[in-house]
């Protein structure tokens, strides 16, 4: 581990840095930062969560003049999310060097942008749509550009935004560094890529996993009907700090979210058809623990750092691996432990298989707690509200009220009914979830991602339909059970559900 202090930053920047909380570097911010500073163009690739922002940060920092009002450095991030989430984290790093962030993204006023854009910012960050709009108006100029950074590059360069990345490109001088980062590169991708660079070094952190290994990860098989129960005992169980679950189709996440929140959780879905207000203010909600449940898209996936994320659930196995890695990648950040699970279809076991080889890492499977135990999880929260509420002690009125009540009932007697009122058992809730096609069946096709043009699983030959053998971690629930259960258990009571 090499320390910042290290690696030859300037003494504003190191200031900066040391604000942010950070000693030692990563691995990847020790093999790129300095690469970077002598203007290399980098290829960065590292798991999700180990600090591939600061990466390039700090070369990006380190190279703006700060007497130039130019626009010297571009960021292009896939997400208007991840655009705030990135200028906010270079803002942090520039602020002791006094450098000019700005953010522009679709969904914003562009009146609004225009003339934040006159205030001379020295580095923007944007996504694509956005950015190309202010060229085509003449209100963004990049002849000044010296560092390009594509923030999630293997995902920006899929079909889609590939003429758009390049038309930006095409605006910026070709005597500026380039720098790509993303935890995944599919090798097609990757060679994309290095057509737009000039001979990139290619920095990827080795691991013998494309996942952390602080994230417990698990599946669960299970028929689409069953899987909304399943859904609401393992969040009794797990009690997560903050969970995300994310749903294949706009729809789905609207009716994931609306269904948990009649079970009684705090939960709000996120799609790329809501306002931008929207969004950003479920995100706002959840960040300050006032949500507890984000249903989500893939959109939300990429790149979002938000701290106390415990839990990823995978409501629908995603169809390419790549997002799998960077959805469960929204836990298990910067060292802190995490666990995911995934749902599994019967027919999609052959989705779980091609995960498993791109990620090389084999997910346990989990036996779905029962309905008496997802209870027992219930139970538990509900001693702990009533000794929250106990050692706050401003009962007040209650007090003479429960005084009362004493002198008619056993005190046993009611205290267990007031927990069993506290332990509302959701399954009698009704919800209404849409069934949702599986996958198509993994026959003997290559593997087809987004763009068409990604073929990291193109040589798997699927097994079918049943390519794992389940049983054993299926059957026999009592020798499996202790031993599958995700730890996290034992969490603290944090998934607050409504009170009524
Ligand atoms: N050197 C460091 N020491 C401690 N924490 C760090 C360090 N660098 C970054 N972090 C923290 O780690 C977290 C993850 O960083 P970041 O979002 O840059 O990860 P990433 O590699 O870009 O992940 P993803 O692939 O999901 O985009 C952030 O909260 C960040 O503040
Ligand atoms: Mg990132």
């Amino acid at each position: 581990m090499v320390k910042f202090t290290e690696l030859n930053i300037s003494e504003s920047t190191l200031k900066s840095v040391r604000r942010m909380g950070f000693e030692e570097a990563t691995p990847i911010q020790e093999g790129t930062i300095r690469l970077g500073m002598e203007g290399k163009d980098i290829i960065g690739q590292a798991q999700t969560g180990t600090g591939k922002t600061t990466a390039f940060g700090i070369p990006l920092i380190e190279k703006i003049d700060t007497r130039d009002g130019n626009v010297q450095g571009l960021v292009i991030a896939p997400t208007r999310e991840l655009a705030i989430q990135v200028s906010e984290e270079l803002y942090k790093l520039g602020k002791d060097k006094n450098v000019r962030i700005l953010s522009v993204f679709g969904g914003q006023e562009i009146g609004r942008q225009i003339r934040a854009l006159k205030n001379r910012p020295q580095i923007i960050v944007g996504t694509p749509g956005r950015l190309l709009d202010h060229i085509n108006r003449r209100t963004l100029k990049l002849e000044n550009v010296n560092t390009l950074v594509l923030d999630e590059a293997d995902e920006m360069l899929n079909m889609g935004f590939i003429e758009d990345i390049q038309s930006i490109m095409s605006n910026v001088p070709e005597t500026r560094q380039t720098l790509l980062f993303s935890a995944t590169m599919p090798d097609p991708i990757r060679r994309i890529a290095e057509k737009f660079m000039k001979t990139p070094e290619i920095v990827k952190i080795k691991s013998k996993e494309m996942t952390v290994e602080n994230i417990e990860q698990f599946f669960v098989k299970s028929v689409e009907r069953e899987k909304f129960d399943i859904l609401s005992r393992l969040l009794n169980v797990h009690q997560p700090e903050l969970a995300i679950v994310f749903g294949r189709t706009k729809r789905r996440v609207d009716e994931l979210a609306h269904a948990l929140n009649i079970r009684g959780y705090l939960a709000e879905g996120i799609h790329g058809d809501l306002s931008q207000a929207k969004r950003m203010s479920v995100l706002k909600q959840f960040k300050a623990n006032k949500i507890d449940i984000l249903v989500a898209t893939d959109v939300a996936a990429r790149g979002l750092d938000i701290s106390g994320v415990s839990h990823v659930y995978n409501f629908d196995i995603p169809q390419d691996p790549e997002s799998y890695v960077h959805r469960i990648g929204r836990t298990g950040r910067a060292g802190k432990k995490g666990v995911a699970v995934t749902f599994v279809t019967p027919r999609e076991m052959g989705y779980l298989s091609i995960v498993e080889r791109t990620t090389k890492k084999k997910m346990e499977a989990l036996v779905p707690p029962t309905a008496d135990e997802a209870v027992i999880g219930l139970q538990r929260v509900a001693v702990e509200q009533l000794e929250t509420m106990t050692e706050k002690n401003n009962l007040g009125s209650y007090r003479e009220l429960a005084t009362e009540m004493l002198e008619k009932h056993d005190a046993v007697d009611l205290i267990a009914a007031a927990l069993k009122t506290l332990t509302k058992d959701p399954e009698d809730a009704p919800v209404q979830i849409t069934e949702e096609r599986p996958l198509p069946s993994r026959g003997g096709g290559g593997y087809k991602g987004k763009g068409g043009g990604r073929s990291s699983g193109g040589g798997y030959k699927g097994k079918g339909g049943g390519g794992r053998s389940s049983g054993g971690g299926y059957k026999g629930r009592r020798e499996s059970s202790s031993s599958s259960r995700p730890s996290g258990g034992g969490r603290p009571g944090r998934t607050r559900r409504h009170e009524s």
